[in-house]
C-alpha cells in the first residue's frame, strides 16, 4: 500500500500581501514549497508526491522540484477556484494510478516546518482509525464575535477552549474515503469546505485527530515568516549541536 503526498499549492495568498504567491516566496534562496516538498522527500514512507499548482507557475515548480532533487513528485496539478476544487483536482490525477486503500496525506504547501515524527504518526492513525487530523490544543481564550461584518467586532459569548482543537494539516485519508466524500459533496451541493476535516464532518463523518505541533505553522501573513525563520534558525542550530 503506498502513501502519497498531496500537497496543496493552489491558492494566491491575498492575506501576505506580496506580489509572488507565498509558496512562492524564498527564504535563504529556497521556496517555501521546496521546505514542504523536502519533507516528505526525505521521509522513509512517503512514496509519491503531487502537487496541486496555482496556474502559470507549473514550469517553475518543474525546474525548482529538479533543483532540489525532489526525485518522488509523479504528477503537477492545476489548482482549483477553491482548496476544495483543488484537493479534488488532485484527487482524480491520483485515482488514474493508485488504488483505494492507498493513503493519501493532504498538506499545505505553506507549512514547511511539517516534521517526520508527524508523518508517521499521520500514517500510523490513518491506517489504525481510518482518518488522522493533525491537530492542537486550544491555548487562548476564544469569544464568539457577534457580527462578523462589523468594523470593530465585539463579542458577549465565550467559547470553552478545552471543547476546540486547531487543525493543522496532514490530513489522512485513504484515498477511496476521499473520493467518495468529494462525490457525495457534488451531490448535495457542498462546494466550499475549509478542508478535508470539515467537508468529511459536513457530511455526516467522525474523524480522529493526531497530535500536531505549533512548530508546523500554517504561513499566513509577513509576521509568519519571520517567525518561519527563527524556526529555521534553531533547527539548523540544534543540528550543529549533534
Ligand atoms: C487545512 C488548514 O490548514 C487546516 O487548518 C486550513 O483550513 C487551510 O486554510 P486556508 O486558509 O484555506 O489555507
Amino acid at each position: 500500500m503506498a502513501n502519497i503526498a498531496l500537497i496543496i499549492a493552489g491558492g494566491r495568498g491575498n492575506r501576505m500581501g506580496q506580489d509572488l504567491p507565498k509558496q512562492f516566496l524564498s527564504v535563504d534562496d529556497k521556496p517555501i514549497i521546496m521546505y514542504t516538498c523536502e519533507a516528505f522527500q526525505s521521509h522513509p514512507l512517503i512514496d509519491a508526491i503531487v502537487i496541486v499548482c496555482i496556474d502559470g507557475w507549473q514550469t517553475a515548480l518543474e525546474a525548482y522540484a529538479h533543483q532540489f532533487n525532489i526525485t518522488k513528485l509523479c504528477g503537477i496539478v492545476s489548482g482549483g477556484s477553491n482548496g476544495q476544487e483543488s484537493i479534488r483536482n488532485g484527487l482524480e490525477f491520483l485515482s488514474s494510478t493508485f488504488s483505494r486503500d492507498d493513503i493519501v496525506l493532504v498538506h499545505d504547501a505553506i507549512r514547511p516546518m511539517i516534521s517526520h515524527e508527524i508523518i508517521s504518526h499521520c500514517i500510523e492513525d490513518t491506517r489504525e482509525f481510518g482518518t488522522s487530523i493533525v491537530a492542537i490544543p486550544c491555548a487562548e481564550a476564544m469569544l464568539e464575535i457577534d457580527d462578523a461584518d462589523a468594523l470593530r467586532a465585539s463579542s458577549r459569548a465565550v467559547i470553552d477552549r478545552d471543547s476546540l482543537k486547531r487543525t493543522q494539516t496532514p490530513q489522512g485519508f485513504p484515498l477511496g474515503t476521499l473520493l467518495d466524500l468529494h462525490e457525495d459533496a457534488r451531490k448535495q451541493g457542498i462546494t466550499n469546505s475549509v478542508a478535508s476535516c470539515t467537508l468529511a464532518i459536513e457530511l455526516g463523518r467522525s474523524v480522529h485527530f493526531t497530535p500536531g505541533s505549533e512548530k508546523n505553522i500554517k504561513l499566513t501573513t509577513l509576521d509568519d515568516i519571520d517567525i518561519f525563520k527563527a524556526l529555521l534558525g534553531a533547527e539548523r542550530a540544534s543540528w550543529l549541536k549533534g
